[in-house]
């Protein structure tokens, strides 16, 4: 894979003072699906505007397919789709029209064969004629996708894509971006769902205070911050603990019949093997053990809670 857009020392300080941005530097490769995560306030949408040539960065350079989105910003942004958050849609346009006047606006000559095809790959065919204001929320989004998919763009940017919609409207859309990234298109969103980024996401930043914390391959991300946590029923109540046991880190339910264990994903040994060994030695009989790894909500709270430096990348 290689770097389609290469972020390089960016910063952005608004005219207020705001710094939203503080010397981000992060390369997005080909066709990878990367979800950015972070607080309100973060900087999610400040990066991703200047990316799009809507926000001016105040130090920085940024590449989109080697094109400099300053000194080269017509072609860097014809590589460029946008789904901005808002729906902001003409209510009395046609879906087809809709999606042929946004092509023009790149520059780009009518392609009625491409238009089809679009809207048929976000099932729109059967609406091309219906104005826009006929249309459900969901269908509605799927416009926004398809406008900004209209100059065939390699780079699509979601932002917040699935904001206030249903879970049925959201898994929909979360198919149409796996069809998208499947046809090559690189695909950048910010959530709020952190589900949605463990769902979907091949790479995860997380953005706070201005400051990239981290960008990790996901299931890198889950395996050295998860922690697991081994729960063990036994057959009969424990009135206390073995002193080894409790040594060990090992806890007890108040009413004796459960035992908890907690440990890092990441330590080469876990102590599980061990630990059954000690409690059959006890004599202790374990009825049932479940294990239940720490999802990405809990590892985003602990980054950015935590002080920043212990985990920046
Ligand atoms: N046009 C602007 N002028 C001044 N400050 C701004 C402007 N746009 C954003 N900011 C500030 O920059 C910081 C980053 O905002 P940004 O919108 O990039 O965050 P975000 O991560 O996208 O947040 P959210 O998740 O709420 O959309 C915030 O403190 C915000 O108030």
């Amino acid at each position: 894979m290689s770097a389609i857009i290469e972020i390089d020392h960016l910063s952005k300080r608004y005219g207020s003072g705001t710094a939203a941005l503080n010397d981000v530097s992060l390369n997005i490769e080909e066709g990878e699906i990367l979800a950015l995560l972070g607080p309100n306030g973060a900087g999610k949408t400040t990066m991703i505007s200047i990316i799009c040539g809507l926000v001016r960065p105040t130090g920085g350079t940024v590449r989109v397919g080697g094109h400099d989105i300053r000194t080269d910003w017509r072609a860097a942004r014809k590589l460029i789709g946008l789904v901005p958050q808002e729906i902001l849609l003409e209510p009395f346009e046609t879906v087809r029209d809709c999606v042929r006047f946004t092509r023009g606006l790149y520059g780009e000559g009518p392609d009625e064969a491409y238009v089809e095809q679009l809207l048929r790959s976000l099932a729109l065919w059967d609406k091309r004629d219906a104005k826009t204001r006929e249309l459900s929320g969901g269908m509605k989004r799927r416009v926004l996708i398809a406008k900004a998919l209209s100059h065939r763009p390699k780079v699509l940017f979601l932002d917040e894509p699935t904001a206030g919609v249903d879970v049925t409207l959201r898994r929909e859309m979360w198919q149409v971006v796996r069809e998208l990234s499947a046809q090559g298109v690189t695909v950048i969103l910010t959530t709020h769902y952190l589900e949605e980024a463990e769902d979907m996401a091949d790479r995860i930043g997380v953005i706070n205070k201005g400051e990239l914390l981290l960008v990790k391959p996901k299931a890198e991300l889950m395996g050295e911050f998860g922690k697991k946590h081994l729960t063990i029923d036994l057959y009969e109540p424990l009135a206390e603990l073995p002193e080894d046991l409790s040594e060990r880190g090992l806890t007890l339910s108040e009413d004796g019949l459960q035992l908890g264990y907690g440990y890092d994903t990441k330590s080469a040994r876990t102590g599980i093997a061990r630990l059954l060994g000690d409690l059959t030695r006890h004599g202790i009989a374990v009825r049932d053990v479940a294990t239940k790894q720490s999802n990405l909500e809990e590892i985003f709270m602990s980054l950015v809670e935590d002080k920043p430096e212990e985990v920046r990348a």
